[in-house]
C-alpha cells in the first residue's frame, strides 16, 4: 500500500500556536514539491502573500488573521493604547500585501472590531480572543464552502460539463474550495461531472493548483489552455463555469483571476451559465462597482521568464501583468454564497444575502 500523502490531505494554512506559527503549504513549488512553511516572522507571513506561497482569497483572509494573531501575541504593552498601537502598525503591513481580495482587509477589520470591543480587558485577555477569533474564521470557511458546495450542486446535473479557471479549491481555502465545492460534493453524490481547468497563464494555477487538486482526488479533470475555453464550449463540452472571486462589488462586477471576463464573455456567446462562487467575506458593499476595485499589477517577470528554462520574450519589450480583471455583472448568471443564490439585480440580491447573513447571525 503507497503511504503516499495526497494534497489533499495537508491544510493549506493553519496556525501552531506552540510554535507562534503560521503553517501553510508553499504553493509556488507545486505539483512538484509539497513544502511545508512555518512562519514566525511577519516579514516571512508578508512575502508568502505577495508571493502567492499562499494565495486564494479565503486563505488570504485566514493567514491574515493568523498572521495578525501572531504579531499582537509578540506585542510587549502594558496599556491598551500601546498595544493598539503597535497592533494597528501590524495590521498595516500585513494589509499591504496584496491589494484586490477584500478577504485579506476583511479578517484584519475583524480581527481590529476584536481588539476595539475589549478596551477594558487585559492585554492578555486580547491576546486570548485573537486567538479565539482567528481560529473562528478558519472555522467558519470550512463551514462557508460546504454552503456554497450544497448551492452551486443545486444548479448542475450528473454529467455536467463544468469549467474552471485560476485555483478556487482546497488551496485557496480552509477546505474544499469554492468553485470547485460542488465539484468535490457531486463526486461524493455520484455526479461524474467532466471538468476542465484553464491553465491560468501567467501563474499557471490552473494547472498546477486545480489539474492538481481535483485529479489527485479522483476526479475527471482535462486541462485547456486559456485559449481554448471557446472551443470546448462550442463542442457542446461545458454546462456551467464555475469560478472564485477576490472581491464582489455592491453592483455584482467580480474581479477574480485575469482571464475570467474572457471565460465570461465566451460563455455569454455560447449560452452557457457562469456562476460567481462567493463567500459573504468576498462580497464588498461598500465597493460600488467594478470600476472601483483595485487591480493588483504583478511583475513583468512573470509573464516572460517565470516559468520558462529561457526567457519567452524579447529584451526590454513592454509588459502588461495584471493579475485580476472585473467580469461584468451581466455576464454573471448567479453569484452563489453561503446563504444562497444571489440573482440579477444584485444590488438588491447581495443586500438581501446580507440580511440574511445578520438574521442568522441574530438567531444564534
Ligand atoms: C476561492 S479563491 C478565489 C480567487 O481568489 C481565485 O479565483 C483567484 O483569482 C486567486 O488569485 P491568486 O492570484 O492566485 O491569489
Amino acid at each position: 500500500m503507497s503511504s503516499k500523502k495526497s494534497i489533499m490531505d495537508y491544510e493549506t494554512v493553519a496556525l501552531d500556536d506552540g510554535k507562534s506559527a503560521l503553517v501553510i503549504i508553499d504553493q509556488t513549488q507545486l505539483p512538484y514539491n509539497t513544502e511545508i512553511l512555518e512562519l514566525t516572522k511577519q516579514e516571512d507571513i508578508w512575502d508568502a502573500i505577495y508571493l502567492l506561497k499562499v494565495r486564494g482569497a479565503p486563505a488570504i483572509g485566514v493567514a491574515a488573521a493568523i498572521g495578525i494573531y501572531l504579531a499582537a501575541k509578540e506585542i510587549k504593552a502594558d496599556s491598551y493604547d500601546e498595544f493598539y498601537q503597535q497592533f494597528l502598525k501590524a495590521k498595516e503591513y500585513l494589509a499591504s500585501a496584496r491589494p484586490t481580495a477584500v478577504n485579506l482587509f476583511w479578517a484584519l477589520d475583524r480581527m481590529d472590531e476584536v481588539v476595539k470591543a475589549n478596551q477594558d480587558k487585559s492585554v492578555a485577555e486580547i491576546k486570548e480572543l485573537l486567538h479565539k477569533e482567528a481560529v473562528e474564521i478558519k472555522e467558519e470557511d470550512i463551514w462557508v464552502c460546504k454552503q456554497i458546495g450544497e448551492y452551486g450542486l443545486s444548479l448542475v446535473k450528473p454529467g455536467d460539463g463544468l469549467l474552471t479557471h485560476c485555483n478556487a479549491g482546497q488551496l485557496a481555502t480552509a477546505k474544499y474550495g469554492t468553485a470547485t465545492a460542488p465539484m468535490y460534493l457531486g463526486q461524493e453524490r455520484g455526479y461524474n461531472f467532466k471538468i476542465f481547468a484553464d491553465e491560468t497563464r501567467p501563474l499557471l494555477q490552473g494547472a498546477r493548483l486545480t489539474a492538481y487538486e481535483l485529479h489527485e482526488s479522483g476526479l475527471d479533470v482535462t486541462l485547456i489552455c486559456d485559449n481554448m475555453s471557446a472551443t470546448v464550449m462550442k463542442n457542446g463540452w461545458v454546462n456551467a463555469v464555475f469560478v472564485g472571486c477576490d472581491r464582489v462589488a455592491a453592483n455584482g462586477d467580480t474581479a477574480n483571476k485575469i482571464g475570467t471576463s474572457v471565460v465570461a464573455t465566451v460563455a455569454k456567446r455560447y449560452n452557457v451559465p457562469v456562476y460567481i462562487c462567493a463567500p459573504t467575506s468576498t462580497i464588498d458593499l461598500n465597493t460600488k462597482t467594478g470600476a472601483d476595485i483595485h487591480i493588483e499589477q504583478r511583475p513583468a517577470e512573470e509573464v516572460t521568464e517565470m516559468w520558462y528554462k529561457k526567457r519567452m520574450a524579447p529584451d526590454g519589450v513592454k509588459v502588461f501583468n495584471p493579475a485580476f480583471d472585473v467580469t461584468d455583472n451581466d455576464l454573471i448568471a448567479g453569484i452563489v454564497t453561503e446563504y444562497g443564490i444571489a440573482r440579477a439585480p444584485y444590488t438588491e440580491s447581495l443586500k438581501e444575502i446580507f440580511a440574511k447573513k445578520e438574521a442568522a447571525k441574530a438567531a444564534k
